[in-house]
C-alpha cells in the first residue's frame, strides 16, 4: 500500500517515560499503517503498548513522557511537526477519539446534546438551531431513545452505553477522516457492545472513515476489523489481513491470542491463557521479547532479537524461527 493512501502512516515510533530508573520504552520502533476508508485492528495484552501509541498519535502522552523518535503523518502531514494549537484543531475534527470511559471525554457539568452541538457548531459552522437540530439527529441515528429529552442530560445521568453513544455521535458529527477508538466496547455488556461496534461500522462505510480499533478482545477484530497489527512489549509481532490471520496465525504469541478466545462449543475445560505475563519495559530482555513465554521456543532465542520480516503480501512476523 503506497503511504499516500493511507488516512495515517506511523514510522519507526518510539514513545519513552521518563522514570527513576532512566527512560523507559512503551512503544518501540512500531510501523503501522491505516489506508484511507479502513478499519486496522490494534490487538494485545493489557501493557504492551496499544495506547501509549494512540496517545502519541494524538499529541497526548502524559507529561512524564515523549514521542522520542519515528514519524506520524496523518495524510501529508507530519503530527510531529505541528503545534498544540494545530493539533488541537484536528482532534474533534479530522481525528475523533472514542475512550473506554466516555466519562474522561466528556464535561461533567454540561448537558451532553450541548457538548455534542459545540463541536457542530466549531467545526461545522452550524448556528444554534441547526446545531441542535442535528444533534438530535444524530442522537437518534446512534439509538438514543428519547433524543430531544436525553440533549438536556448530563453525562453521570446516562448509562456508560449511552454515553459512549453520544461520543459516537460526536465523531460523526465532525465526519472525521480518522477515528481513534481505545477499547471503546470493553465495560459495555455485549447486545450494548455489538451496536456500538455497528455504528463504528457505519461511520466507515457513510463517511469513508478510517479507524484504529485497539482492543485486546480478538472477537471484536474479526468482527470488525480489514487489517491487524499484534503488539507485544512495546512492538509489531505480527500483522496481516485479518482472514489470513485468523486462518493462519505464524507467531506463537498471535496463536496464543487466538487459542485464548471462548469458543461457543466450550469444549475446552478451561480457558486457555498464555503463561506468564507481559515483560516490565524497565528490564528489556536481551533477545525476544516473547521468548519466556513461548511454547515453541528454541536455545537461540533468548539471544536473538527477531526482525519484523515479509512471510507473504502484507504477511508480516517478528520470530527468529518462522520463515
Ligand atoms: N504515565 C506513564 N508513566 C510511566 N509508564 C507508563 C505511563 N503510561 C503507560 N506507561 C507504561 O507503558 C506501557 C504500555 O502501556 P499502555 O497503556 O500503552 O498499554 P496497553 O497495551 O494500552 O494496555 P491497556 O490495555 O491496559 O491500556 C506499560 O508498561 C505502562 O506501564
Amino acid at each position: 500500500m503506497e503511504a499516500r493512501q493511507n488516512t495515517l502512516t506511523i514510522t519507526g515510533l518510539r514513545t519513552e517515560f521518563l522514570t527513576p530508573e532512566g527512560p523507559l520504552a512503551a512503544v518501540d520502533g512500531v510501523d503501522l499503517a491505516i489506508p484511507r476508508g479502513s478499519i486496522v485492528g490494534l490487538v494485545g495484552e493489557s501493557g504492551c503498548g496499544k495506547s501509549v501509541t494512540a496517545l502519541s498519535v494524538l499529541g497526548l502522552v502524559p507529561p512524564a513522557g515523549r514521542v522520542a523518535a519515528g514519524e506520524i503523518r496523518f495524510g501529508e502531514t507530519d503530527l510531529r511537526t505541528l503545534g498544540e494549537g494545530a493539533l488541537r484543531k484536528l482532534r474533534g475534527n479530522r481525528i475523533a477519539m472514542i475512550f473506554q470511559d466516555p466519562m474522561t471525554s466528556l464535561n461533567p457539568v454540561y448537558p451532553v446534546g450541548r457538548q455534542v452541538a459545540e463541536v457542530l457548531r466549531l467545526h461545522r459552522r452550524l448556528d444554534r438551531w441547526a446545531a441542535k437540530a442535528r444533534t438530535v439527529e444524530l442522537f437518534q441515528q446512534v439509538g438514543i431513545p428519547d433524543p430531544a429529552a436525553r440533549y438536556d442530560a448530563y453525562p453521570r445521568q446516562l448509562s456508560g452505553g449511552l454515553r459512549q453513544r453520544v461520543m459516537i455521535a460526536m465523531a460523526m458529527a465532525c465526519e472525521p477522516e480518522l477515528l481513534i477508538a481505545d477499547e471503546p466496547t470493553t465495560a459495555l455488556d455485549v447486545t450494548i457492545q455489538a451496536q456500538i461496534l455497528r455504528l463504528m461500522g457505519d461511520l466507515r462505510r457513510d463517511h469513508g472513515t478510517a479507524i484504529l480499533l485497539i482492543t485486546h478482545n480478538m472477537g471484536v477484530v474479526a468482527q470488525l476489523c480489514d487489517y491487524v497489527y499484534v503488539m507485544y512489549a512495546g512492538q509489531i509481532v505480527e500483522a496481516a489481513e485479518t482472514f489470513a490471520l485468523f486462518r493462519a496465525p505464524r507467531h506463537p504469541y498471535t496463536q496464543g491470542l487466538l487459542k485464548a478466545i471462548p469458543s461457543l462449543e466450550g469444549t475446552a475445560d478451561r480457558l486457555y491463557t498464555i503463561r506468564g505475563s507481559v515483560p516490565d519495559p524497565r528490564c528489556p530482555l536481551p533477545g525476544c521479547r516473547f521468548c519466556p513465554r513461548c511454547d515453541q521456543s528454541r536455545q537461540d532465542c533468548a539471544r536473538q532479537v527477531p526482525d519484523l520480516r515479509a512471510l507473504a503480501a502484507g504477511h508480516w512476523v517478528r520470530c527468529c524461527h518462522i520463515s
